[in-house]
């Protein structure tokens, strides 16, 4: 009988499942899945996620510094130039819409929760192994082609109609879900033959981050920010 190797990252999924289903549910998620939510709510996340995206490509450039070969070090250079180019320019075209210029976009002063989720994973960037690294970028890579994916499945129906159709398009692309599974395999690569030691403190960075995805949605969603 041939007995399949379980992935760490099949590991990964079952300990955030939990975390993950609360965010899918979120009425931020849902609103924007529906057409639903409240356009004041979305310009505020499109403001706020345009900062942490500027935070969150220079991890890519960080795990390009640390690669260990030419042909990984290549990918992150592919992923942090989709980015700038790809998912940031769906930022900039909602906010032209919106008529919010670049330079506000830019200029946004990031959020408490917002804050602490990039500081968190550019500490690790900077201070921990490439696993770590790419343990605690995974979430924002994988938890968003999910719910792409998902809302496309539950509401595509009526996408023609939905405001937000372009946000759900994207993050449910080929384009944008194939760099997802890029980082997954990755990840099955650099956990392979690690202690139970290391496997535990990269599901601690796994866990921390999807739990910063849900407080993001939630942020946004009350438009949370400093109260000083
Ligand atoms: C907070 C957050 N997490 C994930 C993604 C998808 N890159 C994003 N744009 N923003």
């Amino acid at each position: 009988m041939k007995v399949e190797k379980m992935l760490f990252t099949d590991r990964l999924y079952e300990s955030a499942k939990e975390i993950w289903e609360k965010s899918y549910n979120h009425p931020f998620v849902q609103g924007v899945g529906k057409g639903t939510l409240d356009q004041e709510i979305f310009e505020y996340y499109m403001k706020q996620d345009y900062v942490y995206l500027i935070d969150y490509v220079k991890l890519f450039a960080i795990g390009a510094q640390k690669a260990p070969t030419l042909e990984i070090m290549t990918k992150f250079s592919h992923l942090l130039h989709e980015h700038l180019h790809f998912e940031m320019e769906l930022h900039r075209q909602f906010a032209a819409e919106f008529g919010i210029s670049n330079e506000e976009l830019e200029n946004t002063e990031p959020a408490p929760v917002n804050l602490a989720y990039t500081r968190y994973m550019l500490h690790v960037a900077h201070n921990g192994t490439l696993a770590e690294l790419v343990a605690s970028l995974l979430p924002c890579a994988w938890h968003y082609a999910e719910t792409g994916e998902r809302l496309k499945e539950q509401y595509g129906a009526t996408l023609e109609s939905n405001p937000y159709r372009k946000w759900v398009e994207t993050y449910s692309s080929e384009e944008f879900t194939s760099l997802g599974k890029w980082l997954i395999d990755l990840m099955n690569q650099l956990a392979d033959g690690k202690p139970e030691r290391e496997l535990a403190e990269l599901e601690k960075h796994f866990l921390i981050t999807s739990k910063y995805e849900y407080l993001f949605w939630d942020m946004n969603y009350h438009q949370q920010n400093w109260t000083l």
